[in-house]
């Protein structure tokens, strides 16, 4: 399960040790610490018997666990510890079963099931049938084949419910998050989808390709809304989403910043190429028919995303040349001075 959402993060904040963690993280952990007191006494157990192989395997489970809490807790890194985990639980669950028979089997459906908890539900399947074919292999000769077809069809059930419940709460949480970053009006990415892209931008460490924020208003919207209506106003919102979604390139993002303030992040291009966008795009407002017998216009303002400035400065910035561009006479763009 694979969400990156942070929300409810503040109910897990007993356990972030101060700083605000993922989801996957707090789930990892979580497993992990379950896990140590669920097979240590095992270990314990078989240590005193003289069991050294299965004591051997339980304790470095034991061992294997409480060293991935550690990482994660320090480094906040979740990826590759959730597929060591797995990795970790399948072959001492394998291992566990070649040393003690048939009768250790009910370890697998929870092992099963915890690596749908922090791998992609396809992963957790590969892993697992993997780990069935082995098991099955460990097992052939052992067990009667009636008990063996049992434990395949059963292991086989687990794992089939276990992906669909994980896949579908994966969709379910993609859409969510989908819906949560869309301005319901105009279709556009809303004023978080724009955060969450400029932060991402600004933290980014490989080099990206150059870009540029603009901000853009509509000139005298206050006197639409006045003179023709709320919805009247509207439909013009509607209708310059469209204008922009026409005039600027796949790549491109378009935001509804807030009312009658968009954002656009013009990625790939640098000040001029992004000043000659700017410039199409204001032409093409002005020229389309967004409300019958009243011309509408935008006033934009465009800043360079220069990495050793924050995202609240390239945004002061673009709304200072937008400022600029409205006391200019409106219907103009303003663009950075190159640094
Ligand atoms: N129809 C409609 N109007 C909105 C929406 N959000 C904000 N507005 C209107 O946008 C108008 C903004 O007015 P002002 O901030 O005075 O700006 P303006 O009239 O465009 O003037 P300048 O920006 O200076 O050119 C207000 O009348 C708001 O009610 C919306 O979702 N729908």
């Amino acid at each position: 399960m694979s969400s990156t959402d942070k929300a409810g993060a503040g109910r897990w904040r007993w356990l972030s040790g101060g700083r605000q963690r993922r989801q996957e993280e707090v789930i990892l952990m979580l497993l992990c610490a379950l896990s140590i007191p669920s097979i240590l006494p095992f270990g314990v157990y078989r240590l005193l018997q003289g069991n050294w192989a299965s004591a051997a395997v339980d304790m470095a489970l034991v061992a294997a666990m409480a060293a991935v809490i550690v990482h994660v807790w320090r480094t906040g890194r979740y990826k590759v510890a959730g597929l060591c985990v797995t990795i970790f639980y399948s072959a001492g669950m394998l291992a566990t079963v070649y040393l003690r028979g048939v009768g250790l089997v009910y370890w697998v459906y929870p092992t099963m099931i915890a690596a749908y908890f922090v791998l992609r539900p396809s992963l957790a399947l590969g892993i697992n049938s993997v780990a069935l074919v082995v098991l099955v292999t460990i097992l052939s000769g052992r067990v009667e084949v009636v008990n063996l077809a049992t434990i395949i069809v059963t292991i086989g059930l687990v794992n089939l419910f276990a992906y669909i419940f994980s896949y579908r709460t994966g969709l379910q949480n993609q859409r969510l998050h989908t819906a949560s970053e869309l301005d319901f009006l105009t279709g556009v990415g809303n004023r978080r989808a724009l955060d969450r892209r400029l932060a991402e931008y600004a933290q980014e460490r490989r080099p990206q390709p150059e870009s540029c924020l603009l901000l853009l208003d509509l000139d005298h919207f206050k006197q639409v809304n006045d003179e023709y209506g709320h919805a009247a106003g509207d439909k013009v919102l509607v209708r310059l989403a469209e204008v922009m979604r026409r005039h600027t390139r796949s790549t491109d993002r378009i935001f509804r910043y807030g009312g009658e303030e968009f954002a656009i992040i013009a990625s790939g291009a640098g000040l001029s190429a992004a000043g000659s966008l700017a410039e199409g795009l204001r032409a093409a407002v002005a020229s389309a028919p967004l409300l019958e017998q009243h011309p509408i216009t935008i006033s934009i303002g465009l800043a360079f995303m220069d990495k050793t400035r924050t995202p609240d400065e390239w945004l002061a910035q673009a709304d200072k040349l937008l400022y600029a561009a409205k006391q200019g006479g409106r219907n103009a763009v303003r663009v950075a001075e190159p640094s």
